[in-house]
């Protein structure tokens, strides 16, 4: 094994030692993936080289290296396989298939950013957190914009109070002091992801972060020893601190893709309740002996968290519909081409 120092840096974790057997632990090396392009990936490598490795043709879109992803090579360099990942943020797939779709791996934090203006929702904030908290990804929500709102200081705490987060942190992004806020999880070898909506300020704190030696796009402008810059692009690209950003285009959006996990964690003080209903089956609508509309009559529970879990509930029932629905149809289409294919044989034995 390469150098334990270099590669804690690097985001390596000694979890990831109990997934190698003997001959791996002394002859495989760990190297952690900076970008893919779906048939090759960039990798870093703990004697600090990166080169780009071509991924076997047949390798199955399920299994394909995500950013952030850590790799094993064998001692001449070929790739010998994935590690299990740590954590993973997922998203809805576009199109059609509606399942999750991993798009960042081994992340240790998700920043999530919000304005304290018109953009401040905490149901939307809480959906990140399902999202998060399904990939067992902490989350920091950042609020942002604190010059624009009415009472920041209320804001914050009522973001404070909602399960499921692991910190809130006030900051504006356009100030020196934003990346000193977030020190605590911008640690040596920690991997840390921003999401938001557009405007709040995710680019302006990606370039404080970076100290301006970073663009925050993914470029990495990186000595090429002849005294002139080159940029390779990158998704996951160290920070001053010695944290490592990963950033993707397109990863910014939230699409939340199945997520019952996540949903029972952020929401546990509800589903808690729930379990008291006097039903089983009980839709905390109208029946009698609801603890859950109880405890909103009494106060203790906010009736917009409530009206939150419904919905994303209803989504997450709606996925899981659509994926059954979509092995339906899956499964009479080839009904069909049997039958077809059926018929053709007895046509031409017949003839
Ligand atoms: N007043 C105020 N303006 C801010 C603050 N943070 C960011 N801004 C401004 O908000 C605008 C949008 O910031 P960006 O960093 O581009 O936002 P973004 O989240 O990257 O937006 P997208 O690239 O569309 O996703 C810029 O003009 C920033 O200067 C803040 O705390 N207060
Ligand atoms: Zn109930």
């Amino acid at each position: 094994m390469d150098d334990q120092n270099a590669l804690a840096r690097m985001g390596w974790h000694n979890d990831f030692l109990t997934q190698l057997d003997l001959e791996e632990l002394e002859t495989a090396r760990p190297v952690r993936v900076a970008d893919t392009d779906g048939r090759s990936v960039r990798i870093l490598e703990a004697a600090g080289d990166e080169r780009r490795l071509g991924l076997p043709p047949s390798t199955h879109p399920a299994d394909r290296p995500l950013v952030g992803d850590w790799l094993l090579l064998d001692p001449d360099g070929g790739l010998r396989r994935r590690l299990e990942r740590r954590t993973h943020l997922a998203r809805r797939a576009a199109g059609t298939a509606e399942r999750a779709q991993p798009m960042a791996a081994n992340v240790d934090t998700l920043f999530v950013v919000m304005g304290l203006d018109g953009d401040f929702s905490p149901s939307r904030l809480e959906r990140y957190l399902v999202m998060a908290r399904e990939g067992e990804v902490d989350a920091v929500a950042v609020l942002t914009k604190p010059d624009l709102a009415k009472d920041p200081e209320n804001a914050r705490r009522s973001i404070e109070a909602l399960p499921g987060h692991d910190g809130v942190v006030t900051l504006d992004p356009r100030h020196d002091d934003a990346a000193a806020a977030l020190a605590p999880w911008l640690t040596s070898g920690a991997t840390v992801a921003v999401m938001g909506s557009s405007g709040v300020g995710k680019s302006t704190l990606l370039n404080r972060l970076a100290g301006g030696e970073v663009e925050a796009t993914g470029g990495v402008r990186k000595g090429d020893g002849k005294g002139h810059h080159t940029t390779t692009h990158r998704a996951l690209y160290p920070l001053p601190s010695g944290a490592w950003l990963l950033d993707t285009p397109g990863m910014r959006e939230l699409r939340l893709g199945e997520a019952t996990e996540g949903l029972a964690e952020v929401f546990e003080d509800i589903e808690r309740l729930a379990r008291q209903c006097r039903f089983r089956d009980c839709a905390h609508e109208q029946e009698p002996g609801c603890a859950v509309r109880a405890a909103v009559e009494a106060g203790d529970l906010d009736p917009r968290r409530l009206r939150n879990w419904h919905k994303l509930l209803r989504e997450q029932q709606r996925l899981a519909e659509t994926e059954a629905e979509q092995r339906e149809r899956h499964r009479d289409f080839h009904r069909y081409a049997r039958k077809v294919m059926r018929t053709k044989r007895d046509q031409t034995g017949r003839s």
